[in-house]
């Protein structure tokens, strides 16, 4: 019994904690593996994740873990929660460790560094085709989640009976309410590309933008990914719920959101590295700019809000030239399904 679990999370910053706080409140035995031996000691000492999560308590049933090995044979059902840029890492990592009957779910919002890829290909190019695999995706700040404020995701994968599994484990009346979804590369893509437009609204808002020029960056970032997702394979209709619009209209207007305040403070005039230093978690956007840029071009879609948040980021574009470039595009149809 001590060392088995229902379900190990891996990953122990904000959001791979709030989950796992999640799925102990509703009386899973929850294992939690972080990388950094004393930051789990801290936990355990603490019964809290002061690091990120301060002054919210860990419940009995989470079980912090440092050593890999031990987390991963105590349960089949594996959440990773780690930033896109490791997870190809953590994963190679955990696959000799891995149970036989392993099923792999992330939370983890990102393509691949480099190539833009999406984390199932990550994850199938580590572990192979066997194991069933799943994602979630949707507007959850950890912070919300993790104080049990009402919080809504959706879930998708190969595999019905572990999607089922995941949704019986997740799924709390009181607290989270889970949406099975059939589109997987949909809610893959979702949580990638709105760490972009986020960061374009941010910047919208750093240079004093108002109200008028947010909504139309989301509006038209909604219309970005639905083109680009449409080109991978996904289904339209996914972008208009929880992983689509559903997490644009949280990360794209509220200040809990890294890549907006990432945004915010470029649009104000801040560096790069400073605004990175200053927000101290993962800024997942940062990368992905590149990667949804990447992608793009490699499927020949038109992104003009990704292109130019990626002319701000690595090209050294001011941000006032780069919303002037978006204002001063040619005349085109609301509607039309190119550009
Ligand atoms: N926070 C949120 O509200 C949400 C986050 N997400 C997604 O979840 C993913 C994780 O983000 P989040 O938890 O917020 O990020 P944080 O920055 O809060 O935490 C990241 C965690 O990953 C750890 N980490 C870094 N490198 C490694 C590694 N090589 N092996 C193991 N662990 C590592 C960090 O450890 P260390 O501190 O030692 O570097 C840290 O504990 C991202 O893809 C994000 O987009 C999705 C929805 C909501
Ligand atoms: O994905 C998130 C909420 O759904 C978290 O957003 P940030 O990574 O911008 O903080």
């Amino acid at each position: 019994m001590k060392n088995t679990a229902d379900i190990t999370v891996l990953g122990a910053g904000s959001y791979g904690t709030a989950l796992a706080i999640s799925l102990a409140s509703n009386g899973h035995r929850t294992m939690l593996w972080g990388h950094e031996p004393e930051h789990i000691e801290n936990l355990k000492n603490d019964k809290s994740n002061e690091a990120f999560l301060p002054g919210i308590p860990l419940p009995d049933l989470l079980i912090p873990e440092a050593d890999l090995a031990t987390a991963l044979a105590a349960s089949n059902n594996v959440l990773v929660v780690v930033p896109s840029h490791v997870f190809g890492l953590v994963l190679t990592q955990a696959k000799p460790l891995l149970r036989k009957d392993s099923r792999i779910v992330w939370a983890t919002k990102g393509l691949e560094p480099e190539t833009g890829r999406l984390i199932q290909d990550v994850a199938r190019e580590v572990i192979g085709d066997e194991f069933p695999l799943a994602v979630l995706s949707g507007p959850t700040f950890a912070k919300e989640l993790a104080a049990g404020m009402p919080t809504a995701i959706s879930i998708a994968g190969t595999d019905p009976q572990f999607t089922k599994d995941l949704v019986e484990l997740l799924h709390s009346p009181k607290r989270l309410r889970v949406y099975a979804n059939d589109d997987f590369i949909g809610l893959q893509l979702g949580g990638a590309v709105k760490n972009v437009i986020a960061i374009g609204a941010g910047l919208s808002d750093g240079i004093g933008f108002g109200a008028n020029a947010r909504t139309a960056l989301i509006t038209r970032g909604l219309v970005e990914l639905t083109r680009l997702g449409e080109a991978l394979g996904a289904q339209g209709s996914t972008f208009m719920g929880m992983a689509g619009l559903g997490d644009l209209v949280l990360t794209c207007t509220d200040n809990q959101s890294r890549n907006r305040r990432f945004g915010l403070a470029l649009g104000k005039g801040c560096d790069v590295e400073t605004a990175q230093d200053e927000i101290g978690q993962v800024v997942e956007g940062y990368r992905n700019t590149k990667e949804v840029y990447t992608l793009a071009k490699r499927l020949g879609v038109e992104m003009p809000i990704t292109e130019q948040v990626y002319q701000v980021l690595y090209k050294g574009k001011s941000p006032v030239d780069a919303a002037k470039e978006l204002l001063s595009r040619e005349q085109k149809s609301e509607t039309s399904s190119a550009e």
